[in-house]
C-alpha cells in the first residue's frame, strides 16, 4: 500500500506544477488581451474610418491594430523576456507616419501601467517579426482578427496564442463586441474566451472575471446544423458553401460574422459548424488566424481540420502552408460534413 502511495505522489506533483507554470502564461494573455481589447474598445467608439491606412494587401489597418499589437507584445516581453512572437503587424508603414504613429503612443500608454517612449513602441511591435516553426515556444497575435468587422463596427477579435514545438497549447481571444448571448443582440457585450491543451474551454464576460466552461452543441443531425462563416463572399468560394450546406439537407440560412469570433460561437453551443473554404489556389493561411480558435473549440469538445481532412499544422512558420481552408465543427457531425466538403470540391476537379 505505501509503495502504491509512494508511486503516485511525484505524479500528482508533477501534474500540479505543469498547471501552475502554465497559470502564469495564462493569467499574463489573459491580462494582454484585456488590456489591448480596451484599447481597441476605445477607437471602437470614436472610430474616423479616415484613419485606415491602405496596405499592400489593401487590407485596412487601423491605429487599434498597432495599438494593440505594440500593447500584447510589451506586457508579453515583460513577462517572458525570451519568448519569440510572431505578429501580423510590423511597424514599417508606420514610421513613415508621424501623425498616426503619435496617435498610437498616446493610446497605447492609455491602457499600460509605464509610458513607453515612440521608440519603445516601435520596437513592441518589431517584437512580431518572429517567423514561426516546429522547436521551441513562441507566441501568436492577431491585434485585431477582422479588422473589416472593426470598422463596419461589427465582430473583431484581440487574438493570442502559445505554441510549443507546434502545438498550440494556449488561446486567449478577446471579443469586446461579441454579445454574451447571441440570441440578445441588444444586451451585454464582451466576451473572452480562453483555452489551455487538456484543461477544457471556458468563457468570461468583460465586465466579471467568472469563468465558466463551455462546451460544443449536441447537435447530431447535420440537418439541423447552423453554419457560422466569413462576411466576405469571397470566403464562402463562390457557392460551395451553399452547396454542402444543400447536401447536409441544412435550411437555416448562417451565421455570418467576421474574426476568430466565429470559432468562440462555435465553442459554445451557438452553432455547430464553421466552414472557411479556400479563396485560391495560393493564399495560405495564417497562424495567428487559426491558432487560439481552433483550440478553443477542440478543448470545448469539437473537432478541427483543413478541407482535405488533414490537422492544422502550426509548425510550418508564419502560415498554414499545408492546409487548404479550415473545417471545424462540434464534432457530433463532423464526418458527415467531411464527406460533403470532400463531394463539392471533387466536382470542382
Ligand atoms: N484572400 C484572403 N483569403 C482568406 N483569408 C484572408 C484573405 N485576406 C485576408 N484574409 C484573412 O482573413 C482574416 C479575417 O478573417 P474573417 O474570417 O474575419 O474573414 S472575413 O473578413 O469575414 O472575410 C483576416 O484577418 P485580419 O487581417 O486580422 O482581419 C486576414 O488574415
Ligand atoms: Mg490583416
Ligand atoms: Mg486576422
Ligand atoms: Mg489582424
Amino acid at each position: 500500500m505505501l509503495g502504491f502511495v509512494r508511486r503516485i505522489r511525484p505524479v500528482k506533483r508533477y501534474i500540479h506544477m505543469s498547471t501552475l507554470l502554465l497559470a502564469k502564461e495564462r493569467a499574463i494573455a489573459v491580462e494582454a488581451v484585456l488590456r489591448a481589447s480596451k484599447l481597441c474598445q476605445t477607437v471602437f467608439q470614436h472610430l474616423v474610418s479616415a484613419e485606415t491606412i491602405s496596405k499592400k494587401d489593401k487590407s485596412p489597418v487601423t491605429v487599434a491594430d498597432y495599438g494593440a499589437q505594440a500593447v500584447v507584445n510589451s506586457i508579453l516581453h515583460a513577462a517572458f523576456p525570451n519568448d519569440p512572437i510572431v505578429g501580423e503587424e510590423d511597424s514599417s508603414e508606420l514610421q513613415q507616419n508621424k501623425a498616426t504613429c503619435d496617435k498610437v503612443v498616446d493610446l497605447a500608454n492609455s491602457v499600460v501601467d509605464s509610458p513607453m517612449s515612440t521608440d519603445e513602441i516601435l520596437k513592441a511591435i518589431d517584437l512580431g517579426m518572429y517567423t514561426g516553426g516546429p522547436k521551441g515556444r513562441f507566441w501568436t497575435l492577431d491585434p485585431i482578427d477582422g479588422t473589416k468587422g472593426f470598422l463596419r463596427g461589427e465582430q473583431f477579435a484581440v487574438c493570442l496564442a502559445l505554441i510549443v514545438d507546434g502545438q498550440v497549447q494556449l488561446g486567449v481571444l478577446g471579443c469586446p463586441n461579441l454579445p454574451v448571448e447571441l440570441s440578445k443582440p441588444d444586451g451585454e457585450r464582451g466576451c473572452l474566451f480562453t483555452a489551455v491543451k487538456g484543461e477544457g474551454a471556458y468563457m468570461r464576460t468583460f465586465a466579471s472575471t467568472e469563468e465558466r466552461r463551455i462546451h460544443v452543441s449536441n447537435t447530431s443531425n447535420p440537418a439541423d446544423a447552423l453554419f457560422c462563416e466569413s462576411v466576405e463572399a469571397g470566403h464562402s468560394s463562390q457557392g460551395d458553401a451553399a452547396k454542402i450546406a444543400s447536401l447536409l439537407g441544412i435550411t437555416k440560412p448562417s451565421v455570418r460574422m467576421d474574426s476568430q469570433c466565429k470559432y468562440g460561437v462555435l465553442a459554445r453551443g451557438d452553432a455547430d459548424i464553421y466552414l472557411r473554404l479556400p479563396v485560391s489556389a495560393t493564399y495560405e493561411e495564417k497562424i495567428w488566424d487559426h491558432a487560439g480558435g481552433s483550440l478553443l473549440v477542440q478543448e470545448a469538445g469539437g473537432q478541427t481540420c483543413d478541407v482535405y481532412g488533414k490537422p492544422l499544422d502550426f509548425s510550418l512558420g508564419r502560415t498554414l502552408r499545408a492546409n487548404k481552408g479550415v473545417v471545424a465543427t462540434n464534432g457530433k457531425i463532423h464526418d458527415q460534413v467531411m464527406e460533403a466538403v470532400r463531394k463539392v470540391l471533387a466536382e470542382k476537379q
